[in-house]
């Protein structure tokens, strides 16, 4: 895919302009950037459900919106109601036939198809042991990979990933984010995921492209997440540190701007505080890439508390 000069707005205000990206064929990038920058918005332009005020946007050869099938796309994610009556196995389904009426007859061939794709991506995310659970009462990682396989389901070229390793504790950041390097290598699907933090998925990435108030830079993690270039692109000091076992930590990185305070406010788990203690604790001074949570400073005297990594206050 492609952008060239691409620029987008939302509500009237000017996200990112100026833009100039490629990704090809195969390639996992990660987007990533402080709240609120317009890194979901990214994934709306190149699913065409947002257009570029200003610029060219080409997706798998086309204009966006326009590849059908051949693009996958996993929300920002949603909580599930532990009483919802659907399996797990049938959110998978709604990625094959949901934006249609009716399903296809069971013993009929598209009803064997749809039964047959269904199971092999429930298998191919290693969700077989939970897929006939009610999905609320799935974990989060279960629910991620079940998600990852809806959008897997029809066999997409490209798949667009809105913080899958949200709310996911360590050791499903890494399975999951283990799971989608596979799909890309293996199946060869082009992967573009927005992250907060690229460290999970550091190891496995082609691109990272970073997003700023104004602008953004593409280029390997090398090259991308160093002072040089952060630097120039917040146009501030910012400093990268690399800890011993290879993480990378972005200290001085802008403020994340606090303007949107309740979109995520349904989505603020106890998984997300367990997270906040864990970066008070581990991270104290510094900042993990795209958080710009900045401990020392962002600490609410009254309450000992931190905002949210996401923007809004807890
Ligand atoms: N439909 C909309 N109308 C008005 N403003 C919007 C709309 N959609 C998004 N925004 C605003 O645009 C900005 C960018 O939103 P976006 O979700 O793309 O950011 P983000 O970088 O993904 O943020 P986060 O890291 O918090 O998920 C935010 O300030 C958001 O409130």
């Amino acid at each position: 895919m492609s952008l060239r000069g691409a620029s987008v707005r939302v509500g009237g205000r000017l996200l990112w302009s100026g833009v100039d990206l490629d990704i090809g064929g195969g390639e996992f990038t990660a987007v990533l950037g402080p709240n609120g920058v317009g890194k979901s918005t990214l994934l709306k332009v190149l699913l065409g459900t947002v257009a570029p005020a200003a610029g060219e946007v080409r997706v798998l050869g086309r204009a966006p919106g326009r590849a059908g099938d051949r693009v996958g796309y996993l929300p920002q994610r949603r909580s599930f109601d532990p009483a919802l009556r659907l399996r797990g196995s049938d959110v998978v389904r709604l990625g094959w036939d949901g934006d249609r009426w009716g399903v296809p007859l069971p013993g009929t061939a598209g009803g064997r198809a749809a039964r047959r794709r269904i199971a092999e991506v429930i298998d191919l995310v290693g969700a077989g042991a939970y897929a006939d659970r009610p999905i609320g009462q799935c974990s989060g990682g279960e629910q991620q990979r079940l998600l990852i396989a809806q959008a897997l389901v029809r066999r997409p070229r490209l798949l667009l990933l809105d913080e899958p390793l949200d709310s996911l504790d360590l050791p499903n950041q890494a399975a999951v984010a283990a799971l989608v390097g596979r799909i890309c290598r293996e199946e060869g699907v082009t992967v573009v995921m927005v992250a907060h933090d690229v460290n999970p998925i550091l190891s496995r990435l082609d691109r990272v492209v970073y997003l700023a108030e104004g602008g953004a830079v593409a280029g390997s993690p090398a090259e991308v997440v160093t002072t040089e270039t952060l630097t120039r692109l917040y146009r501030t000091p910012v400093e990268v540190l690399r800890t011993s076992d290879g993480r990378l930590v972005v200290v001085g990185q802008p403020e994340a701007p606090a303007r949107h305070t309740d979109r995520h406010a349904d989505r603020h788990t106890d998984t997300d505080r367990h997270h906040d203690i864990e970066r008070r604790t581990d991270v104290d001074r510094h900042v993990d890439p795209g958080t710009g949570h900045r401990p020392d400073t962002d600490r609410n005297a009254d309450t000992d508390q931190y905002p949210d990594p996401r923007g809004e206050l807890s």
